[in-house]
């Protein structure tokens, strides 16, 4: 895709900026190691990473491929679905709070879902997996659906089938899941006694002896005969439904498995991939997003008298950050001019475990933001790295320098944690662009939890002041009581009933400084 698109930019961000430099905004560290478990501790046999596995498949298996409902829609967020007896355990309790903190409104609560998933396999020894985003979010819970080990060969193969799967899909799919985490005593008493193991003390059985590492020991041990998968060798043969499920083609898929790992991984890639994409009728995903080659990022703007304040990072796929690289930014002014300056390093990051690393480095002048000149803008951006020159395919990398917040906003009324916070934004408007409406955006909570995107809008001036310098002031006064004292808003604004891609840095009035 090209950049900018607010809603790729944020899907790509999330899955492929994970550990190291910006890993603060990662899902990577909650199954990095991946024997983390943000709720038990260590040494409780469970992980975040086995959760958010079972968490995605549980809200996959309500599909129903006929009709188009189910799927993967964040459905089991809901306490109703979580309360169904095929939902037993707090896996879902727990995965779904760290998740859904990833949502925005470009990230969908399900999107979160699938991305904890991608990570935790990857991160935990997986295949890499073509991610979609784009999934929408249940406003009610689903129809029940998902399978439970009691329950006999045929009806595994029937509810496989009604969410897409075909009985040897389904015996993959399962061999796959059950390559991490185990079946725990508290959510299944009748199928895993209590341990006492100060090493597993949640007395969770294992499916494999490596379960928080993807591998294919779910199969050699199966195959070998020394498995101790509790739904194989559990001594209630009524619940040993992988036994059931392994052996229903006579042992022939998982027998494959066991011989190649790379036949395991390969098919466990495509089929996590078809789980994942698994969505209500009518839901449209997004291509597979890959990571692109040369990325802006955390581009910042504000309006400072005659000046632009420009500041943010670029990050550099696949690329190592060696002292030898020389990175140079060129940008292009609104009046054909083009400017120069030498990006110093910023730092590393990796992703897909460890597969893939990033350079980053910094749009600083001197440690310090860029000093536009605001009568001459920024208009595009291009880099030349060692020389060769990264355009986006001659596209460039358009800046919208528009409407942006000035430094001139001020607080009259209300101390520093103390509201109710009075106060003015001062919005800089690019004279001749002419934009139909300049707004405040915030985010907001649906009733069901899903986040929204809220706007105010910024009144446009009977008299636009002009600044002098390329720009007028559009203002709008706030008070600001109650849980939306801090709230934070975003710049937005529309030409012609077109959304402008907008940098900024979210403000809140309570940080602004007093009114001279
Ligand atoms: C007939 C189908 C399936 C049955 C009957 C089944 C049954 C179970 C049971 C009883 C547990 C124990 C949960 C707990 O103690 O908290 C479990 C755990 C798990 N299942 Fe499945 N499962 C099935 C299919 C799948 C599939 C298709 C996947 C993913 C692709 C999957 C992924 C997992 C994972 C990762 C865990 C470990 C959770 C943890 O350790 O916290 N399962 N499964």
């Amino acid at each position: 895709y090209v950049w900018p698109s607010p809603q790729l930019d944020a899907l790509e961000s999330v899955r492929f900026d994970q550990l190291g430099h910006n890993e603060g905004i990662g899902m990577a560290g909650f199954v990095d190691p991946c024997t983390t478990d943000a709720f038990e501790g260590p040494g409780s046999g469970r992980s975040n990473a086995a959760d958010w596995i079972r968490n995605a498949y549980h809200d996959m298996a309500t599909h129903n491929i006929m009709a188009g409902t189910g799927g993967l829609d964040a459905s089991i967020r809901f306490a109703e679905e979580q309360a169904r007896a095929e939902n037993a355990g707090t896996g879902f309790a727990n995965s779904a709070p760290i998740l859904s903190g990833f949502a925005t409104p470009y990230i969908s609560i399900a999107d979160t879902f699938a991305l904890g998933a991608v990570i935790a396999i990857e991160n935990c020894g997986g295949p890499e997996i073509a991610f979609r985003g784009g999934r929408v979010d249940a406003g009610e819970p689903n129809a029940p659906g998902v399978p439970q080990p009691q329950q006999d060969l045929q009806t595994h193969i029937d509810a496989f089938a009604r969410q897409g799967f075909t009985q040897t899909e389904m015996i993959s799919l399962v061999a796959c899941g059950h390559t991490f985490g185990g079946v725990q005593h508290a959510a299944f008493p009748n199928i895993v006694p209590e341990f006492n193991d100060p090493n597993d003390t949640l007395s969770v059985a294992h499916f494999d002896s490596t379960f928080v590492h993807f591998d294919n020991n779910i199969a050699m041990e199966y195959i070998s005969g020394t498995t101790k998968d509790p739904l194989v060798v559990g001594m209630n043969d009524t619940t040993n439904s992988d036994k059931r499920i392994f052996g229903s083609d006579g042992n022939a898929t998982m027998a494959s498995f066991a011989k190649s790992p790379e036949l395991y991984a390969s098919t466990c890639a495509t089929l996590f991939a078809r789980m994942l994409d698994t969505v209500p009728k009518g839901v449209a995903l997004t291509e597979v997003i890959t990571p692109l080659p040369v990325k802006p990022s955390i581009l910042t703007m504000l309006f400072n008298i005659g000046t632009v304040q420009f500041s943010g990072e670029v990050r550099f796929w696949d690329r190592t950050l060696d002292e030898t690289h020389t990175v140079n930014l060129l940008w292009d002014d609104h009046i054909g001019g083009t400017h120069n300056l030498s990006l110093p390093p910023a730092g590393m990051s990796t992703s897909n475990g460890g597969r893939h690393s990033a350079a980053w480095y910094s749009i600083l002048d001197n440690g310090g933001p860029l000093l536009l000149d605001a009568a001459v803008g920024i208009k595009s951006m291009r880099f030349v790295v060692d020389g060769k020159l990264e355009d986006q395919g001659g596209i460039g990398f358009p800046i919208q320098d528009g409407v942006l917040y000035s430094t001139s906003s001020c607080i009259t009324a209300g101390m520093q944690f103390f509201p109710p916070f009075v106060g003015r934004f001062d919005v800089a408007v690019r004279d001749g662009l002419n934009p139909t409406r300049v707004f405040l955006e915030r985010v907001e909570m649906d009733d069901v939890g899903r986040p929204i995107l809220v706007q105010t809008d910024v009144p446009r001036p009977d008299q636009p002041m002009s600044t002098g310098a390329g720009y007028s002031i559009w203002s709008i006064n706030l008070n600001q009581t109650g849980h939306d004292s801090f709230a934070e808003y975003t710049l937005g604004a529309e030409v012609n009933g077109e959304k402008l891609v907008l940098f900024g840095a979210p403000q809140s009035i309570s940080q602004v400084p007093r009114c001279p």
